[in-house]
């Protein structure tokens, strides 16, 4: 059961740290190995990229594993070719406390379905060099503390992933998470909410790695009809603290929510249960990757 969001549940770090943009090694996959067309580089490099030539970023978040891996190893590629500029996977879980019902029914599904870490790892290896743009993994604290700290995130360097968004582990906890992040060259993004003290949130945003996640409004996530204006307050006192790329999820739907959030100063835009819905209510994955293509061509362009 969802329960509400609070920002006790976000990932804060100590000041300092660093993140050195990654040169992912070309790769043979097979003997018809597809190549990488573009060494990809890590979230902060591609928000510094997107920057240099004013634009800002758009990241989608799926579910991995919903309605099965075959098929999101195929919207990662469609996301990929629609100009995403960086995607958020999500390891599903079974008890999802920051997601809202669409997330939430995705990730049943696809636990249902058999998806865990292995199977999705060996997904993405094969996946991640057809990409151009980085992937950033999304998973609750305990099924990374199951596998491991460092043996996860070595995981996630050897299958060519650039971030990671944990948000159920409190600032003072991330020490381990953060010191093995670095390690393998694995930005760390941290969040803050509307309900994140002034103090706190610099201490957040000073310790996180590729860009902040402003979340947008209190609750879970899911599509609102509107956009809380007090976002653009929330953006002008992030940027007050940090020259750090700001990106703003949480119930951003549609392409005049898009618009209107990049109009408030936004470096980056984060969609997730609209993109969530589309894949898994489609009658047939190939509906769903046509419906995610449209979706996604319709949010770049009001990027543009
Ligand atoms: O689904 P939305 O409202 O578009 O929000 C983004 C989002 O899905 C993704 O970033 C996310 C999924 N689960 C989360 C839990 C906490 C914070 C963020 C997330």
């Amino acid at each position: 059961m969802a329960a509400t969001l609070k920002t006790t549940f976000f990932l804060q770090n100590k000041p300092g740290g660093h993140s050195l943009p990654r040169i992912k090694p070309f790769r043979f996959k097979t003997p018809m190995a597809t190549l990488a067309t573009v060494p990809t580089v890590g979230l902060s490099e591609t928000f510094s990229r997107l920057k240099q030539q004013g634009k800002v970023a758009l990241i989608p978040y799926i579910t991995a594993g919903d309605p099965d891996l075959s098929t999101t190893a195929q919207a990662l590629k469609v996301l990929d070719s629609c100009g995403s500029d960086i995607i958020e996977l999500g390891v599903p879980y079974s008890d999802p406390l920051a997601d809202g019902p669409v997330i939430q029914a995705a990730a049943a599904r696809s636990l249902a379905r058999g998806t865990n870490f292995d199977n999705i790892f060996a997904m993405l290896k094969d996946v991640v060099p057809q990409l151009s743009c980085p992937i950033a993994l999304f998973s609750y604290y305990n099924p990374v503390l199951k596998r491991g700290v460092k043996k996860f995130m070595t995981t996630l360097k050897d299958a060519g992933i650039h971030g990671l968004v944990v948000p159920d582990v409190p600032l003072e906890e991330t020490e381990i998470l953060r010191k093995e992040a670095v390690n393998n060259n694995v930005e760390l993004v941290l969040l803050t909410t509307p309900t994140t003290p002034v103090s706190r949130m610099k201490a957040i945003v000073e310790a996180s790695e590729g860009f902040v996640y402003l979340v947008s409004s209190v609750g879970v996530t899911g599509a609102r009809a509107s956009v809380s204006d007090k976002v653009q307050s929330l953006l002008y006192e992030i940027k007050e603290a940090t020259s750090k790329p700001v990106a703003v999820g949480f119930g951003i739907s549609k392409p005049e929510h898009v618009k209107q959030v990049v109009g408030w100063g936004a470096d980056g835009v984060i969609v997730g249960s609209a993109m969530v819905k589309l894949l898994g209510e489609a009658k047939s994955p190939e509906e769903g990757l046509k419906e995610l293509e449209n979706f996604t061509k319709s949010l770049k362009t009001a990027l543009l």
